[in-house]
């Protein structure tokens, strides 16, 4: 694809203190309509890695671009670009399910014509209209979760990033995300996705980031992350799952803040 990269991330290492980085020299891309998973054992860096894109956490090298630019030189556009889904639920207990939209829309700018329509349709998507009313301390764990992502999709970004969506979540409400996720992608905009669930983010993602120790060790299609495993890359190759614990397995999970030893 020629088109520039919505997310863009060079060098980057980080963490939660400068003398112990738990990211190690991260380098990826995402290209606009691209749905790209994140993998790795607990506690490889994924949701740190998560922090520094949404500009929670300062690198402490390496630079983080969205739409072209640093969170430093164009906050507003910056964070304007995306939108994020967390992995635990963060709602108002005393607003509705309708007032938390109604905010999204305000904070997005999304314009009232578009609110209606879209508000309408994604309480429909995601079996919430009956609900719209309700106050979000009253909603059950999976209600919550479809509410950060029903405010994710209203707002439209260029690019979601989006942390282990699918725990809590029931089987229509999973069908319901995906659907919309691939509906945005080709639409133009992009899905950065963390999941321990292997078989749909194989299904559903085109490029996949393999991080063990806060170190990258594969990326790319299937076929690449196969190569990288020592996988045959001919016909019928490996799955995903298959070639992540060949990539991780040996070293114990668990992963750890100290990464590899350098
Ligand atoms: N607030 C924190 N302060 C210090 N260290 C932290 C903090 N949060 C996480 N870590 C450490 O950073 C490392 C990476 O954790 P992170 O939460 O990014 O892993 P993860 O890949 O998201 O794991 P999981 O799959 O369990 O969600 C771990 O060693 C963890 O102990």
């Amino acid at each position: 694809m020629a088109m520039k990269p919505v997310l863009e991330v060079k060098g980057l290492t980080g963490g939660y203190s400068p003398r112990r980085p738990v990211l190690h020299d991260l380098n990826f891309e995402v290209a606009a309509g691209e749905m790209v998973g994140l993998i790795g054992l607990n506690g490889a860096g994924k949701s740190t890695a998560i922090k520094h894109i949404l500009g929670l956490m300062q690198a402490h090298a390496g630079e983080i671009r969205i739409g072209g630019h640093t969170l430093a030189e164009q906050p507003e556009q910056y964070r304007q670009a995306l939108a994020y889904v967390p992995e635990s639920p963060l709602l108002f207990d005393e607003l509705t399910v309708e007032e938390h939209l109604r905010l999204t829309g305000m904070a997005y700018g999304v314009e009232e014509a578009s609110y209606g329509t879209r508000t309408g349709s994604l309480l429909d998507e995601f079996y919430m209209t009956p609900k719209r009313g309700a106050f979000a301390s009253h909603l059950s764990k999976g209600m919550r979760q479809k509410m950060m992502i029903m405010n994710a999709l209203l707002a439209r970004p260029s690019l979601y990033v989006i942390d282990e969506p699918f725990l809590g979540l029931d089987p229509l409400g999973i069908r319901s995300l995906l659907d919309k996720l691939v509906e945005v992608t080709k639409e133009g905009s992009s899905v950065f996705m963390s999941s321990h669930i292997l078989s749909t983010v194989e299904s559903y993602c085109s490029r996949f980031i393999v991080l063990h120790q806060g170190v990258i060790v594969a990326q790319g299609t299937l076929a690449d992350v196969c190569e990288t495993a020592g996988m045959a890359r001919n016909a019928g190759a490996g799955s995903l799952e298959e070639a992540f614990y060949r990539l991780v397995a040996g070293e114990g999970a668990g992963g750890g803040a100290n990464g590899p030893v350098r």
